[in-house]
């Protein structure tokens, strides 16, 4: 597409996160500040689709940026994956003269974009917007450090009944395909396990550790498990806290446990401090990566710079897991 940006949309897609709304401001304010139309475009893909957008203001955004969840509301749009849903999205951009995407989502979403971007030749960028923390190419995504808050604040009131009690523990975090909530939570907590599914830990490992702890009379025990996490790879329907708690009940005969899910407490409330401003960078550097001409990227946070990836690496390549995390977790609950 060669001529210029003017007209820009702005969706959120997939799992809403806290920091979405800061985004959007920041989007919109942006691209206002340097005379384009922003239209917001309603639960994600769909939104083009259905053509159901509208055109915003600065006034529009007024008193979000404290606010989770995403006044465009989301949605896991199925039609998307259809050439011919992209077809309808693209006609209806091209109707309203619309020449500039900005997505705020995870994976599934930049996938999206991309498409769009590679079949009709619209410019796309992507702002991390998933508390899963999954992606490629940033320190940062949009709602994890607010997640990752939920979640300590939540463990560290389990913790205390768990002390008085002597009982051990298991509590399910977020993360479907990913560990990153449990690591940080779990490491933060003093949990004596973590389980994620980026790590082949097996319930043998887990029944030894929990034996030698008792040995050396150590009685309280936090076990975090991401909610992907498998105990048997190879038999994947077995995951989360429950099938833990139930492979360990079953082997260890007497054990009392506890299990918790915190589930979708951890997507909501008003986004950290952190989450805000990132939210605000994140959402400025997308509007001007557009003026410029930096087109099909998504914009990410690295040692404290701008950077930008290629959306088909960042759906293609997986963030790593620092190796020393691993063990600061074993040495630390020891
Ligand atoms: N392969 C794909 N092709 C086209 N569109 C896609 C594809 N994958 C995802 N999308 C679009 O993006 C939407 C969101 O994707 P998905 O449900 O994977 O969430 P996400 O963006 O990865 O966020 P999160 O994992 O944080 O919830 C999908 O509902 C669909 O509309
Ligand atoms: O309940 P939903 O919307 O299907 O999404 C659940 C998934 O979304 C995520 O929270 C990411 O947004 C995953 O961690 C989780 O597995
Ligand atoms: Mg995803």
């Amino acid at each position: 597409m060669s001529t210029k940006v003017n007209k820009i949309g702005v969706l959120t897609s997939g799992g809403d996160s806290p920091g979405m709304n800061a985004a959007i401001r920041a989007v919109v304010r942006t691209g206002i500040y340097y005379g384009l139309e922003v239209f917001g475009i309603m639960r994600g893909y769909s939104g083009i689709i259905e053509d159901d957008m509208f055109q915003m203001s600065s006034r529009s955004v007024a008193n979000i940026i404290q606010r989770g969840g995403t006044i465009l509301k989301t949605a896991r749009c199925k039609e998307f994956y259809n050439e011919e849903g992209r077809k309808k999205a693209f006609a209806n951009l091209q109707k309203r003269g619309i020449n500039g995407l900005v997505v705020i989502g995870g994976d599934g979403s930049f996938t999206g974009a991309y498409k769009l971007s590679k079949e009709f030749g619209i410019p796309c960028i992507g702002i991390p917007g998933t508390i899963d923390k999954d992606l490629y190419g940033t320190d940062f995504t949009l709602g994890f450090d607010t997640a990752a808050n939920t979640a300590v604040q939540s463990i560290d009131k389990i913790r205390d009944t768990a002390d008085s009690h002597d009982r051990l523990f298991i509590v399910e975090v977020m993360g479907r395909h990913a560990g990153y909530i449990a690591l940080h939570s779990g490491i933060a907590t003093g949990a004596e396990h973590i389980l994620m599914p980026e790590v082949n830990t097996t319930i043998e490992e887990i029944i030894s550790s929990l034996s030698e702890q008792e040995k050396r009379k150590k009685l309280v025990n936090l076990v975090i498990v991401a909610e992907g996490y498998m105990p048997d790879p190879s038999n994947p329907k077995i995951k989360g806290a429950n099938e833990v708690a139930r492979l360990l009940e079953e082997r260890l005969k007497g054990l009392e446990i506890r299990v918790t899910i915190l589930g979708h407490i951890q997507r909501g409330g008003p986004p950290s401090c952190i989450d805000r401003l990132i939210a605000s960078r994140m959402g400025y550097h997308a509007v001007e990566s557009l003026l410029e001409g930096r087109y099909n990227v998504m914009v990410g946070i690295l040692n404290n710079n701008m950077h930008y990836t290629p959306l088909e690496i960042a759906i293609r390549e997986k963030q790593k897991m620092g190796e020393d995390w691993l063990d600061i977790v074993k040495i630390l609950a020891s």
